[in-house]
């Protein structure tokens, strides 16, 4: 303790300078937000959580050294010959330890996979590309507005018109991610096909709270395993994933049977986009590498395309479920937002099926912009840590005033959850204010604001590679809705986030009334 350098620090708890068994138990009982919380109020940007670990929350001396500054996942000082040390992201590898992008341990290799996604998920290829197009056409007119019509018509188990909308939007979003990355024809049709939806988000939720073991403490939980034969994590968790990795490896060979059709006459939407990227990009990586022989990538290609569809699906259909909740609870807002949609050129009405809007004049539209941006910043769908390790030489981290070397190998974080509370850039962070987007501010303030605070996404070399994805689904998909409806809430009981990474709503619902608008008609 003597010697740590950490020992300078504030401690967001006594013990920790001495033990990591402090922060390990406020992460087994998922209180790790509401703690960083306190202790950030409390003690200011750097807190010390254990003798190998720190937080940060502010943008010099902090986000913008770790995150911008390409600190590495893995620790640099650990495992044989260093560089193979502990990653808290080891635990996202799929089909029993195949990496992809976003479990990747050191930068070097993480930079050449996602060299290779860059282009298809930039603004510009999503915005302009046919077969998205295409998808979203089919999936908002084909499915997600005669469903929502059905329960006007039709209701289940209710009174007309009145429905959990969290499942659906998680069925909109997966149909649209699969959609992009397998093409329409080999995708998820989750929105058609309820039964398919349940089976899928019992699997995926039910894992949740069985992350702590395996992902903060692997080789302890593989030992107990091994020499006990007691398992941390249940049996089930296993057998849930690898239904899940079956049913992504299904819609792996679908896309590749459609790709070797393609040029006999396919349809736009059914183009594999994402799926024969990687294909591609593995086959050229591999060719550089002087491989000759005809690789089996499928593991590879299974656990990419995995972890997007599944970072993909969850975070933006959370997102979604606070957008709604929020312009339910916001009539006003809600109002104009329903104004501001009737400007869109072919309305999103189920007359103007298939055309829809351009992407451009979506994007663009600014009361639709700010009610997006407000709920990333208010309610984040990834709010917790995001982990990374110093290098091996040591840093400085810390506000410009009072900074404190910190030696290699510490674990260090931040927080969206935290940095979007600052009340000097966001002030009254606590509310939902989307007109705090569409406020004169100067220059710098926009930039703190949009840029250097806004951290919904990450930021640097490892953040969100399907951020504009996300936003290009979410607004059509809010588009769509509020075009047609108006939302009020019927029952929204523990609508508030988990303490977790990703932070879904506690109750995992949403119960809302759909009101047909004028032109609405019942179908
Ligand atoms: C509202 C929606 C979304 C949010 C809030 C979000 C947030 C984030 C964040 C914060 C990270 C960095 C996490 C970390 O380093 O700990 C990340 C990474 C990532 N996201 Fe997203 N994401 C969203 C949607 C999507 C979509 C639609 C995709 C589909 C492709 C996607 C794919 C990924 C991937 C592959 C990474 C890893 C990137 C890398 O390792 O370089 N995300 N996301």
């Amino acid at each position: 303790h003597l010697t740590n350098p950490l020992r300078k620090l504030p401690a967001a708890h006594p013990l920790a300078r001495f033990t990591s068994l402090w922060i390990l138990y406020i992460r087994y009982i998922g209180y790790e937000n509401r703690t960083l919380k306190a202790a950030h109020e409390k003690y200011g940007p750097i807190v010390c959580l254990g003798p190998k670990e720190v937080s940060v929350n502010c943008v010099k001396g902090g986000i913008r050294e770790v995150y911008a500054g390409g600190f590495e996942k893995g620790d640099p000082t650990g495992g044989q010959n260093g560089g193979g040390g502990y990653n808290w992201y080891g635990f996202f590898k799929n089909y029993s330890g195949v990496d992809n992008m976003f479990s990747t341990s050191a930068n070097k290799p993480h930079s050449i996979r996602k060299r290779m996604f860059s282009h298809i998920y930039s603004k510009s290829s999503i915005n302009s590309s046919p077969s998205l197009a295409a998808q979203t056409s089919i999936i908002l007119y084909n499915r997600l507005l005669p469903l929502l019509s059905a329960h006007i018509t039709h209701p289940q188990d209710s009174s007309p018109g009145i429905l959990n909308i969290y499942p659906l939007l998680s069925a909109s979003t997966m149909d649209f991610v699969t959609g992009y990355i397998f093409g329409l024809a080999s995708s998820s049709d989750f929105l058609s096909n309820p039964k398919q939806l349940a089976w899928f988000l019992d699997l995926y939720n039910s894992r949740r709270s069985f992350n702590f073991w395996p992902q903060e403490l692997p080789a302890f939980t593989a030992a107990v395993q091994k020499y006990m034969g007691y398992r941390l994590s249940p049996l089930w968790v296993d057998e849930a994933n690898s239904h899940i990795e079956k049913w992504t490896k299904d819609m792996c060979e679908g896309a590749r049977r459609t790709q070797s059709l393609e040029n006999e006459g396919g349809k736009v939407e059914d183009k594999p986009i994402v799926y024969s990227h990687i294909i591609s990009g593995l086959a050229k990586e591999a060719k550089k590498a002087g491989i000759t022989e005809t690789t089996d990538f499928s593991d590879e290609v299974a656990s990419e395309v995995l972890d997007h569809l599944a970072a993909g699906f969850d975070t933006s259909g959370i997102t979604l479920v606070y957008v709604i909740h929020e312009l339910s609870t916001h009539p006003e807002i809600q109002r104009r937002l329903q104004t501001e949609l009737t400007t869109l050129s072919p309305p999103l009405l189920p007359s103007s099926a298939p055309a829809i809007p351009d992407a451009k004049a979506v994007d663009t539209l600014p009361l639709l912009h700010a009610v997006i941006w407000e709920t990333l910043r208010l309610h984040s769908a990834i709010p917790g840590a995001q982990p990374r390790f110093t290098p091996v030489s040591g840093c400085q981290l810390g506000p410009e005033e009072k900074s404190y070397y910190i030696p290699g190998g510490v674990r260090v974080s931040a927080s969206a959850g935290l940095l979007h509370q600052n009340e000097n850039v966001y002030e009254r962070a606590g509310e939902w204010r989307p007109d705090r987007w569409l406020e004169q501010v100067d220059e710098e303030k926009r930039k703190d604001m949009e840029s250097r605070w806004f951290w919904a996404f990450g930021s640097g070399g490892r953040m969100c590679v399907g951020s504009h994805l996300a936003v290009y689904q979410m607004k059509y998909i809010v588009a769509t809705l509020y075009s047609n409806y108006t939302t009020t809430i019927i029952s929204d009981t523990n609508i508030s986030q988990i303490d977790a990474y990703t932070a879904p709503p506690k109750s995992e619902k949403l119960l809302i009334k759909l009101h047909p608008q004028a032109h609405v008609k019942a179908g």
